[in-house]
């Protein structure tokens, strides 16, 4: 198989998009423990009150197959339906905790806030390097996320200025942009950078996320595997899988 760089010369690639959690900053695995934190606690209060066993959240397996990469309400909606439960809608102003979709939305993103001021962000230096380079030899980048955090974790890694271009969960909502598997936010990604998405490659570490990539008839699509990922990337339709990008 051809390196990313030869990929990236054959396709005659312009731009590079890049999702944020797990691709450019240490956040996926931040999500997923406020996500397991917030599930957990619920599975076994309602449980007890059922007299049920529910299964915890596995991280390994129901983050990565029903939230990773999508909105907050639709993570909580996937994840709840794989357990048999179904709850009311609710609204984005609903209490954190409140047992409605928004309620255990709005919880997870107060544990992950807390633990984003807590311990800040990290990026992966692999990907920061890389990128630079590729910018000084003139491709265009920009960033996606589904998530509403993703500015303020940008400014917590010192990273925004590296990205000319961002699309993320907050602007997703006003656009009415569909979220992964549909290629929207990367569709809107590059109509911002005004190149053609077959000059784009794109850079997703989540199985929704290639999927996304592949829908868009992106010139490239590079899934990022940091986690023992390979095989789901590929069948998602990622071109190349990488466990790190090469070192400049
Ligand atoms: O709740 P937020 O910050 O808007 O993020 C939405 C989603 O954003 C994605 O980038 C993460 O992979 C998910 O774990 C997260 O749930």
């Amino acid at each position: 198989m051809h390196s990313l760089q030869q990929n990236l010369q054959d396709k005659h690639i312009k731009a590079l998009i890049f999702d944020l959690d797990g691709v450019v900053t240490q956040t996926a695995r931040v999500h997923a423990q406020a996500w397991k934190r917030m599930f957990d606690a619920y599975l076994q209060k309602r449980g007890e009150a059922e007299g049920k066993h529910y299964e915890p959240l596995d991280i390994e397996t129901d983050y990565r197959e029903h939230i990773d990469g999508i909105p907050r309400y639709d993570g909580v909606r996937n994840f709840l339906e794989s357990r048999g439960i179904r709850l009311p809608e609710g609204t984005p102003e609903d209490e954190a905790g409140h047992e409605t979709v928004a309620g255990l939305g709005n919880l997870k993103n107060m544990y992950f806030q807390e633990l984003v001021k807590q311990e800040g962000v990290d990026v992966y230096e692999d990907t920061i390097a890389w990128l630079k380079q590729q910018k000084q030899k003139g491709l265009r980048t920009a960033i996606i996320s589904a998530s509403k955090n993703c500015v303020d974790v940008l400014h917590s890694a010192g990273i925004a200025h590296l990205f000319e271009e961002h699309v993320d969960g907050l602007q997703s909502g006003q656009l009415g942009l569909k979220g992964k598997p549909a290629p929207d936010i990367f569709l809107e990604a590059a109509r911002r950078l005004g190149i053609a998405p077959q000059e784009i490659a794109i850079f997703e570490d989540a199985r929704k996320g290639v999927q996304a990539g592949k829908a868009g008839g992106f010139g490239l699509v590079v899934g990022i595997d940091r986690t023992h990922d390979e095989a789901a990337l590929k069948a998602g339709g990622a071109d190349l899988v990488i466990q790190q990008f090469p070192a400049p």
